[in-house]
């Protein structure tokens, strides 16, 4: 593995370039000393497992002169003869900074999802960490509890959709669970109307869906005339039509799941708004350190005391920093949902208690976004950062 800031130096040089190298051979305690991480991977090159800690690439391999060739082998061999050769193989290897980052393509990260194998969430987990492992959850609730209980390193799930709006359980679940926004992902969903094999569309009496996908081909489907049944996630009303084995029954789901489940595509890209769009959360037990290299987007949950005006302050204190707002939410909130207020006038009122969801563009490593919510602090009653993450921009 090659270690960046490392190739320069090839196995074989390493031993002569550096100070206090020599000394390796009779002190391998010298690690034990107050040494810089350079040295210290000098150390172990020098030392014990040059070949093991680092293999260069073959164009990172030092192009030493004969002379300098000469005397690295020698001390090499010195050393070997010495016995060192044997504890070479025994040391452990030491980790390299590229071991302990995780890979672009998410190929060591298990990120758990709603729904079966197919379902559009799983696609947008892939779109994420194209090399993740998917880890399907029966309910979204499920996917925040894998990821708290450190039986995955995220979750996926869906917040909003361009046709459909948003998904109301999520907000909810963000608020009593802990886990940080780390990203975001834009799908583009197109739903294919799947049937068994050799089945045609006029034959199909009924259609199981996830609810979103069914009201997002609202106007395909009632045109058809067809029966709508829920289904969980639109991955599992593909396996039920395939298990079940009905002529007269489809699926609205990807065409992922046609492939997965074994159905034909009876109708594709059946969605009423061609750039039907959902946008999902990414979510891990820590957040992420917000930069500034990129967009990104910050989302906040507040809750406001009664009086004229105040949601009109809340968000004002975006609107004086030129802080773009992208989405603002409004749900119950379920501690305490009625608010008793007694005017002497009128006697008491009952008045709805509200938590705001707002996401704006900005990063919390802004100072513009810092201040805004110093001042939203000073009248929200209760606030909570749930993520600052680079945006989506590309669906
Ligand atoms: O049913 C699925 O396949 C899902 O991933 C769920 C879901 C949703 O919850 O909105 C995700 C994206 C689509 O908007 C339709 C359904």
């Amino acid at each position: 593995m090659a270690v960046k800031g490392a190739p320069t130096w090839g196995y074989a040089k390493t031993p002569c370039s550096h100070p206090g190298i020599s000394d390796l051979g009779s002190t391998r305690s010298g690690l034990a000393f107050n040494l810089s991480f350079r040295k210290w991977e000098c150390c172990c090159l020098g030392v014990a497992s040059a070949q093991r800690a680092i293999t260069p690439v073959e164009d990172e391999k030092p192009n030493l002169t004969g002379a300098e060739s000469s005397g690295a082998i020698q001390r090499i061999e010195d050393n070997e003869s010495r016995g060192f050769h044997k504890d070479m193989n025994l040391l452990p290897k030491p980790l390299t900074a590229n071991d302990l980052s995780s890979p672009r393509d998410g190929s060591k990260v298990r990120v758990a999802y709603q729904g079966l194998p197919g379902a559009y969430s799983e696609d947008a987990a892939l779109k994420a960490y194209p090399k993740c492992e998917t880890v399907p959850c029966d309910q979204f609730e499920a996917a925040f509890k894998a990821v708290e209980l450190w039986l995955v390193d995220k979750a996926v799930l869906p917040i909003e959709n361009s046709v459909g709006g948003s998904i109301h359980r999520n907000y909810d679940l963000l608020l009593r669970h802990r886990l940080h926004i780390v990203g975001e992902v834009q799908l583009q969903v197109n739903h294919c109307l799947l049937g068994l094999p050799g089945v045609t569309k006029e034959e199909l009496k009924r259609v199981l869906s996830h609810p979103q996908a069914l009201a997002q081909c609202e106007m395909t489907l009632s045109s058809l005339g067809i029966v709508r049944i829920n289904a969980d996630d639109s991955a599992l009303a593909a396996q039920m039509v395939a298990s079940t084995g009905l002529r007269n029954t489809g699926a609205v789901a990807s065409a992922r799941a046609a492939k997965i489940y074994g159905l034909d595509i009876l109708a594709e890209k059946i969605q009423d708004d061609d750039d039907n769009i959902t946008r999902f959360l990414i979510l891990a037990r820590e957040p992420i350190i917000p930069g500034t290299d990129r967009p990104y987007k910050t989302s906040v949950v507040f809750t406001l005391e009664e009086g004229p005006g105040v949601l009109f302050k809340a968000l004002a204190v975006f609107a004086l920093r030129g802080i773009n707002l992208t989405k603002i939410e409004s749900r119950p909130q379920r501690q305490r949902p009625l608010r008793v207020v007694d005017d002497s006038n009128e006697g008491s009122a009952k008045y709805f208690d509200y938590l705001f969801y707002i996401d704006f563009e900005a990063s919390m490593a802004e100072p513009r976004a810092q201040y805004a919510l110093g001042h939203l602090q000073e009248f929200a009653r209760f606030l909570r950062v749930l993520g600052s993450y680079p945006m989506d921009t590309i669906p």
